[in-house]
């Protein structure tokens, strides 16, 4: 495991870019596992910049978004599908039949669920996975629970998580209180993992770097992982 410290938000989102363009560029047809929330915002926003001055290309790249919330459509500005296309699809030459996200809103979510865990299978699984971390070390919406839950699922949020996220919605009424995840073990297939974080997420990252390897804290089990990579910011 490799942590890296950084003085700034936009340092950590350097190093992020760099890591997943690296990736790029050493394999042009990877699988991106990727992520929401405003940590992964900065590296987004350099992987752009990086495209534009032609050091990147995209039209081999597939990726996978970590989750989505349950009940929201693609074109809501709250979906991770919105955030995705936004930040990151709608400025690179990715071709968006390429880029994946679970569907929050199928009629049926576990059978979404059986198929977004083949489909991640049937495209040879993840090279390298972006993560963010919850403030009770809940990864993609992972949440603290007494088991590492396998494959994709859907889960019902902690109030601790709804509170969290509803500073980006109009109203606390408005955040789903359900969302479908990649699980623990889909997460932990990625050949390498990076995860991301500010200062707010130290004591956090601590426990799960640090501390007993528990489903209490999701995080935890990156312990066991093969090849993470954490990058912690000190101002964001
Ligand atoms: N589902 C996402 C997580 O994948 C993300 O890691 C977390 C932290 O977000 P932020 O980076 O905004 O702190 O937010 C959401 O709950």
């Amino acid at each position: 495991m490799r942590i890296i410290k950084t003085n700034t938000y936009e340092e950590m989102s350097v190093l992020a870019a760099n890591m997943i363009g690296g990736q790029v560029l050493l394999k042009p047809n990877c699988v991106l596992g990727l992520a929401t929330g405003s940590s992964p915002i900065g590296t987004y926003k350099t992987l752009v910049e990086n495209y534009e001055k032609g050091i990147l290309d995209f039209s081999r790249v597939q990726t996978v978004n970590l989750d989505e919330y349950c009940g929201l459509s693609g074109d809501n500005p709250n979906s991770y599908r919105y955030f995705m296309n936004h930040h990151l699809f709608d400025h690179i030459n990715i071709d968006k039949a390429n880029t994946h996200v679970p569907n929050g809103n199928a009629v049926d979510l576990e059978a979404e669920a059986i198929r977004y865990e083949k489909f991640i299978e049937s495209i040879g699984g993840v090279d390298l996975q972006l993560l963010g971390i919850g403030h009770n070390g809940h990864i993609g919406f992972n949440e603290p629970t007494t088991y590492f839950p396998k494959d994709v699922h859907t889960v019902n949020l902690t109030e601790s998580t709804i509170n969290a996220n509803s500073r980006l919605f109009e109203r606390r009424e408005d955040v789903p209180t359900q969302a479908i995840t990649m699980g623990i073990g889909t997460i932990m297939k990625a050949n390498k993992i990076l995860l991301i974080a500010g200062e707010d997420k130290t004591d956090i990252i601590e426990k799960s770097l640090y501390g007993k390897v528990t489903p209490e804290v999701p995080a935890s089990v990156l312990q066991l992982h093969k090849d993470v990579t954490v990058i912690i910011c000190k101002k964001k």
